[in-house]
């Protein structure tokens, strides 16, 4: 005996309450009708949780409702907007169970049925009330012989409907668990996808935030492989609130934690996790990634990726995202403020009145007009900083070992040697590759121009701090900027720097790119590469990955395959493919130099023994089913 699926309908199969969507319609215009409407939630509520009998509810929306026949039509079409999400992504299901499939429904039949006769639900598979007109096509009763109408009906009705086999409820609320207590459906799945009712949830067999893990658990065909409130995320070090509600309103499960983890803490929060975002602090390591038995992404929050075993992620088939562009700005507009206080030691001159000293002076206190700006690292950062310094009136010279064209009138350096040489003020905006270690050391900096001003935005261990320290104390440099030191704590608290306490140095807890507009941007840029991978298989932008963008496919299977990069590999997917006789609509791969990605749109049925033989492909790294 097979079983039998009886689903609600309100705020079920659409993310609404119909009745409250009617009285928005019936009562527009009407001076008081957020307090009717809000009456009715109220009263929908009380009904919903068996606070007040249902008849009552009912009698007593219809009254403040105010509705008419000719208000339905317009109804079904609002509601036909408003169908829950995961319901609208599944209509396989409906089309192939449709014989198994029945709505129970305190609601009214007048507008259920016209919505799930598209979800193969004919008229007589629906149960619900139907409303009462009087000769003016008012509605002013609903029919009070049906069991629907009454308190608990929902059991009665469901008895008198006789199913055989197991039946399964899904609903939102307590009136579909009674059926359950009662003892006449089999299984009550509590439906949160668009309100969490506790006193449903509380007394559910299962709790099913959509339809696709109702679907995932009774193993049913669906729209997506794995139901995505499985995909369990946690973001580090404080990443933007906004990309919490990016993913979590696509379904994924979010953890969100304040501050970095050391490598000890990780290797534990990693286990069972699918997606990490972490921001420049957080170290993703071989022992980490070792852990890390469900890992798919790593987001990088930020421009710098060099926190992460980019090789290791590849190796196991993790793809790596980070924000190349989105801080940028903001690092862009810090420079040339501190560039401007050093030149007029404004922070020397701060520190004094803030201690209680007027010192009114005009030495060390320069123009920034003229005066030379060496910029080392041509990048993102270091080419929008030619163009505000120049905007400014300085005169941009530049060093990078790539070949970069000059923006402005800036000009290119062809040896550090010769930057360092001529620049009044030398900044650093070079990448965080670890060979750049102790990039500015003793030699370097004699190397400047004594007295010229040293900023660093880039990385701390690109600075020597013990020869910045004696340069500093020596009057070689004349004032500093630092944001980034060698050694950062993992979170807010104490810090030391050799660097405190000299004059003319400004020190800041690397805020470079912590900006409300870089992390709302980074918290936007960031989830949309992780969730077109996740949903799609893109893999365009990622770090440490061959590229793949394609658009999802209507009607087609998608199959995911990593792959170590080695001859014939290709050759024994598709042999496998053909073995089980699947037609591959379309197929695209990319490589590098060790691995392969290659993305099969398949257009039919399959046998999931497919699955087990594709994983089986020696040098297989991941496979992972999309829909
Ligand atoms: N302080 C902050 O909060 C903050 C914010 C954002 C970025 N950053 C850091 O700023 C740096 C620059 O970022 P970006 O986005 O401009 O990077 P980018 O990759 O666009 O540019 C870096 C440039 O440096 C050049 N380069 C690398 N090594 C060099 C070397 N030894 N000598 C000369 N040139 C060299 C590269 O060729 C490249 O052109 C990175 O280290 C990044 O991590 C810091
Ligand atoms: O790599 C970066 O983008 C910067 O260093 C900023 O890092 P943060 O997000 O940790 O401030």
């Amino acid at each position: 005996m097979g079983r039998k699926y009886v689903f609600d309908f309100d705020s079920t199969l659409t993310r609404v309450e119909a009745l409250d969507v009617l009285a928005e319609m019936t009562l527009e215009g009407r001076s008081n009708r957020e307090e009717i409407i809000e009456e009715i939630q109220k009263i929908t509520n009380l009904g919903i949780d068996g606070d007040i009998s249902f008849t009552e509810s009912l009698e007593r929306r219809i009254k403040l409702l105010n509705a008419h026949k000719d208000d339905l039509g317009p109804l079904v079409t609002e509601l036909r907007q408003k169908i829950s999400k995961s319901i609208e992504s599944n209509k396989e299901f409906f089309e192939k169970f449709s014989d198994d499939i029945y709505v129970i429904s305190c609601g009214f039949k007048e507008f259920i049925v016209p919505i799930v006769e598209e979800y193969n639900i004919p008229k007589d598979r629906v149960y619900a009330n139907t409303f009462e007109f009087n000769e003016k096509g008012e509605i002013i009763g609903f029919d009070n012989d049906n069991v629907l109408s009454q308190h608990n009906g929902k059991i009665d009705c469901l008895k008198q409907m006789n199913l055989d086999g197991e039946v399964q409820v899904i609903g939102d609320g307590y009136s579909d668990y009674v059926m359950r207590e009662a003892g006449i459906a089999d299984k009550f799945f509590a439906y949160t996808e668009n309100v969490h009712r506790e006193k449903a949830a509380s007394n559910a067999d299962y709790i099913t935030p959509n339809l696709d893990e109702f679907l995932f658990v009774n193993d049913l065909p669906r729209n997506i492989s794995y139901p995505k409130n499985r995909i369990k995320i946690v973001l580090l070090e404080n990443i933007h609130q906004d990309a919490y509600q990016l993913l979590t309103d696509e379904g994924f499960s979010v953890e969100l934690i304040k501050h970095s983890l050391p490598e000890e803490e990780l290797i534990e929060k990693i286990k069972g996790v699918h997606v990490l975002g972490i921001r420049s602090k957080t170290q993703v390591t071989k022992k980490v990634l070792a852990a890390a038995d469900k890992l798919l992404v790593v987001g990088a929050f930020c421009i710098g990726t060099t926190q992460i075993d980019l090789e290791e992620c590849k190796s196991k088939g993790v793809v790596v995202f980070n924000a190349p562009y989105s801080n940028t700005r903001s690092v862009v507009e810090l420079a040339i403020g501190q560039i401007i206080m050093l030149m007029r030691s404004v922070f020397q001159r701060s520190s004094e009145i803030h201690s209680g000293q007027w010192n009114k002076t005009a030495a060390n206190s320069r123009e920034v007009r003229g005066k030379n700006l060496g910029i080392v690292g041509y990048g993102n950062i270091g080419k929008q900083l030619s163009v505000l310094a120049e905007a400014i009136g300085m005169r941009v010279y530049y060093y990078d070992v790539d070949d970069k064209l000059a923006l402005g009138n800036a000009v290119k350096c062809n040896t550090l040697e010769d930057l360092l040489s001529v620049s009044d003020v030398v900044t650093l905006h070079i990448d965080d590759n670890k060979a750049n270690k102790n990039f500015i050391g003793e030699r370097e900096i004699n190397q400047m121009k004594k007295g010229a001003m040293l900023v660093n935005l880039s990385r701390g261990f690109v600075v020597d701090i013990e020869a910045l320290v004696v340069a500093l104390k020596s009057g070689q440099i004349g004032g500093a900027a630092v944001d980034v030191y060698p050694e950062e704590p993992r979170s807010n608290g104490d810090f030391i720097t050799g660097l405190q306490g000299l004059p003319n140095v400004i020190l800041t807890p690397h805020v470079g790119g912590s900006t409300e507009e870089a992390q709302r941007d980074i918290a936007d840029f960031v989830p949309n590469k992780i969730m077109d991978y996740i949903n799609s298989g893109n893999t365009v932008d990622a770090v440490n990955f061959p590229n793949i963008r394609l658009p999802k496919q209507n009607k087609a299977h998608r199959f995911l395959h990593i792959h170590k990069n080695v001859p014939g590999i290709m050759a024994k997917i598709n042999e496998v493919l053909a073995k089980y006789e699947m037609n591959i609509s379309s197929q695209y791969l990319s490589t590098d130099n060790e691995v392969g990605y290659v993305i099969s749109d398949l257009d039919k049925e399959y046998d999931k023994e497919v699955l087990k033989a594709l994983k089986e492909v020696d040098n297989t790294i991941k496979f992972r089913v999309l829909y």
